[in-house]
C-alpha cells in the first residue's frame, strides 16, 4: 500500500505572511460590501447566523461584520469564519488580486508522490472551497488534479484525534498508511493519536526559533519537502 500524505496547509506548503498579510487583510477589508451584497443568499446566512447566535444573539449586520473582522485579527478557526472567507477570496483570485505562493520545495515533492502513485489530500482550517481556490491558482498553475480529498473542520477540529480517524476512513485507508505533514505540533499530536505518521515543518522563515528536541514532542522534524522520507 503506497503512503497516503495528508497535508496541512499555513506554514506547511504556503507561507503564513502569504495567509496572514495578503489573505487575511483582502478578507478584512472586503467584508463590509460582500456581506452588504450577498447577505441574502442562504449560504453566505447560514454562516452570519451562526456566528450571530454563538456571539450571543447580534441583531445587526454590521454587529455580525465586526466581529468577523476581530476574529481575523485574533486568527480564530471558526468554520463560520473559514467559509466567508473562501466566498470572499473568490473574487481575490479570479480579478488576479493575488496568487498562491507556495514554498519552492512543495511542488516538486507533490509531482514527484503525485507521480510514483501516492494519494494526495489536504486537511486545512481553511474552507474546503478557499482550498481548492488557493491550490487552483498558485504561482506554478493549477494543481488541484494532484489532489485526491481536501478537508476543513466540518470533519472536525485539527487537534481532535477523531478528525484524523474520520478523514482516514473518508480517504479509505487504515491511519497507518497516511503520513500527516504540519507545522502545528499539537495537529501532529492529534493525528499521531489517531495512529497516523506524522512529520514536523519547521519552516524557518516563519519560525525562527528551530523546534527541535522536546519542542517537536517526538515527531520527526524536516525544514523542507525534499527531506520527507515516504
Ligand atoms: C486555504 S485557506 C487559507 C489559509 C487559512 O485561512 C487558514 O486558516 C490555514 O490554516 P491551516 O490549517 O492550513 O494552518
Ligand atoms: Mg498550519
Amino acid at each position: 500500500m503506497k503512503t497516503t500524505i495528508l497535508t496541512d496547509i499555513e506554514g506547511t506548503t504556503s507561507s503564513i505572511s502569504f495567509v496572514r498579510d495578503v489573505l487575511f487583510p483582502y478578507a478584512r477589508a472586503a467584508l463590509p460590501d460582500f456581506v452588504r451584497e450577498h447577505g441574502d443568499d442562504p449560504n453566505v446566512r447560514h454562516w452570519l447566523d451562526i456566528v450571530a447566535v454563538e456571539s450571543g444573539g447580534l441583531c445587526q449586520d454590521a454587529m455580525i461584520v465586526e466581529t468577523l473582522q476581530g476574529w481575523i485579527d485574533q486568527d480564530r478557526k471558526h468554520t463560520a469564519l473559514k467559509a466567508l472567507q473562501g466566498l470572499i477570496w473568490e473574487a481575490g483570485y479570479r480579478d488576479g488580486d493575488f496568487t498562491a505562493p507556495l514554498y519552492p520545495d512543495v511542488v516538486p515533492a507533490l509531482r514527484a508522490w503525485h507521480d510514483a502513485g501516492h494519494p494526495l489530500a489536504v486537511y486545512s482550517s481553511g474552507s474546503v472551497p478557499a482550498q481548492k481556490l488557493l491550490f487552483s491558482h498558485t504561482d506554478a498553475g493549477d494543481l488541484v488534479p494532484l489532489f485526491r480529498g481536501f478537508f476543513d473542520t466540518e470533519i472536525g477540529h485539527k487537534r481532535d484525534a477523531d478528525s484524523y480517524r474520520l478523514i482516514a476512513d473518508r480517504l479509505d485507508r487504515s491511519p497507518g498508511d497516511i503520513l500527516f505533514l504540519s507545522d502545528v505540533v499539537e495537529e501532529l499530536d492529534a493525528a499521531r493519536d489517531a495512529g497516523m505518521r506524522t512529520v514536523l515543518l519547521d519552516r524557518l522563515e516563519d519560525y525562527p526559533q528551530p523546534r527541535l528536541d522536546e519542542a517537536a514532542n517526538g515527531h520527526l522534524r524536516v525544514e523542507s519537502f525534499a527531506d520527507i522520507v515516504l
